[in-house]
């Protein structure tokens, strides 16, 4: 990603920005009194996703886009923009438009206007051949999944994978800086970096999710530069199944495979390996004497093989670990980003369960007291300026706001992946699950949630 803008740029008039509607035209007048352009823009990206058939160009589909938002003097705020109805070309043939990451460049929900940003336009197709898997010698365990991306399957998990601020951001700048150095063909002797990421924490905070996100989004980012790109998804545990005799080889087919597509320089490869520290374990064990010698051969053959992979321009190993202290592996050792996943803040604790509540209000398993799909719940920063000021027309989301940041309190301790299950139990523990009354449900989930963490402590 390149970011051409300037941080002296603010909005000047931060006020007038935030009365105007979220991705909507800007009336008028303001277009036409908007300050001389500044000599630097913000670069907005703007993902655009083809629908499944549609063979039109990319490079078509992005100048009409182009196009599109020249003439539309849109107030730029992240969320979908609609598609111009009139628009017969955009309409046949794509599905949505979104705009990302504008919190780049500001903050409090400020809003950027249309002449401040140079829209930086990305046009993909999600594959939808799903994972192609191959399956280790004893015909049990897969060694590898490979998907093409950006891939179905991933669609929305960059989106619905929720941190403190900044964590997600600075991922994708480290990789985004990793490929353009590696595009600009800087010499890796007088300036050195790595593509290695290593994403440690404990169970169920969302890192191999992340990573596939991760990937998922520079498949799109970078399209322009590596038209095809694919994840491998590495199975470090069924490498070392009971069938030691085997593994060799299959550590052999499997970055034969990889070697394949990284020779190709339109490729861009991603290599997830999950729970490395398994792979230092296996090692450790296997000097110890508690694990045949074969072991070893495995492990060192894999370690050997990431290590010569790393070299290739085209390659970002993506690595996770439960275990937080240093993992003796030479490859990880020297990751320039090890990022820490811990459980979720309470601020990201309310976002994901809003996410959860949006959902079960958008799939009418909750009842809503609002049109159905206008039903938006404010963030939590947004909730915290609402819920001192007086009670007014949002009174019943307000209650259910509150409600919703007293399951959040409850739920501290408890890591993401537990979140996201937790409306589906307290939904099974309810009384009457036909009529589903918001505010009776997040009781439940109260409860449950006292529950589950009490589970946790014992
Ligand atoms: N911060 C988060 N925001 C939103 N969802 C989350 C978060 N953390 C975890 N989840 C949910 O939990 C699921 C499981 O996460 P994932 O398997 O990626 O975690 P992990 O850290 O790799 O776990 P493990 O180490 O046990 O494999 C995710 O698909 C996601 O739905």
């Amino acid at each position: 990603m390149t970011a051409s803008a300037s941080m002296e740029i603010s909005l000047q008039n931060p006020q007038d920005a935030q009365m105007s509607e979220p991705n909507d035209v800007v009336p008028e007048e303001s277009a036409l009194s908007a300050p001389t352009l500044p000599e630097e823009k913000f670069l907005v990206s703007v993902e655009v996703c083809l629908k499944p058939l549609s063979t039109a160009r990319i490079e078509d589909v992005r100048l009409a886009v182009e196009k599109m938002l020249e003439k539309r003097s849109l107030s730029y705020i992240d969320g979908p923009i609609p598609v111009p109805p009139e628009d017969s070309f955009l309409t046949e043939n794509v599905e949505r438009i979104h705009i990302c990451d504008t919190d780049e460049w500001v903050q409090n929900n400020d809003i950027l206007l249309f002449w401040q940003v140079k829209p930086d336009v990305h046009v993909f197709q999600l594959s939808e051949e799903g994972p192609c898997e191959e399956l280790s010698g004893d015909g049990q365990l897969s060694t590898f999944n490979e998907w093409i991306l950006p891939a179905k399957e991933f669609d929305g998990m960059w989106e619905s994978l929720i941190y403190e601020p900044g964590l997600k951001k600075r991922l994708l700048r480290y990789a985004a800086t990793a490929l353009l150095f590696t595009e600009k063909g800087v010499n890796p002797f007088l300036v050195s970096w790595n593509r290695v990421v290593l994403l440690h924490g404990p169970p169920g905070t969302g890192k191999t999710s992340l990573c596939k996100a991760l990937a998922q989004k520079l498949s799109i980012r970078f399209n322009s530069r590596y038209p095809q790109c694919q994840l491998v998804e590495v199975n470090a545990h069924s490498l070392f199944s009971k069938w030691f005799s085997e593994s060799g080889k299959l550590v052999a087919k499997l970055f034969q495979k990889i070697q394949e597509m990284v020779e190709e320089e339109n490729n861009l490869v991603f290599v997830l390996i999950d729970e490395v520290e398994s792979l230092a374990a296996a090692r450790k064990a296997a000097l110890s004497g508690s694990e045949p010698s074969d072991s070893m051969r495995v492990v060192n053959a894999l370690l050997t093989q990431i290590d010569k992979l790393k070299s290739s321009p085209n390659v970002i190993i993506l690595t996770t670990s439960n275990i937080t202290a240093a993992i003796d592996i030479a490859f990880i050792d020297r990751a320039d980003i090890k990022a820490y996943v811990g459980p979720p803040t309470l601020q990201a604790r309310y976002e994901i369960l809003t996410s959860c509540l949006q959902e079960l209000v958008r799939t009418r398993i909750l009842a809503s007291f609002q049109d159905y799909d206008q039903f938006m719940l404010p963030s939590y920063t947004s909730l915290k300026e609402k819920i001192n000021m007086p009670e007014g027309q949002e009174a019943q989301t307000l209650q259910l706001c509150r409600q919703l940041l007293e399951t959040a309190e409850a739920c501290e301790g408890l890591s993401g992946r537990s979140l996201r299950k937790l409306p589906f139990l307290a939904h099974a523990a309810l009384s009457n699950p036909y009529s589903c009354d918001p505010n009776k449900f997040l009781c439940t989930m109260i409860e449950t949630a006292k529950r589950e963490r009490s589970e946790i402590t014992d």
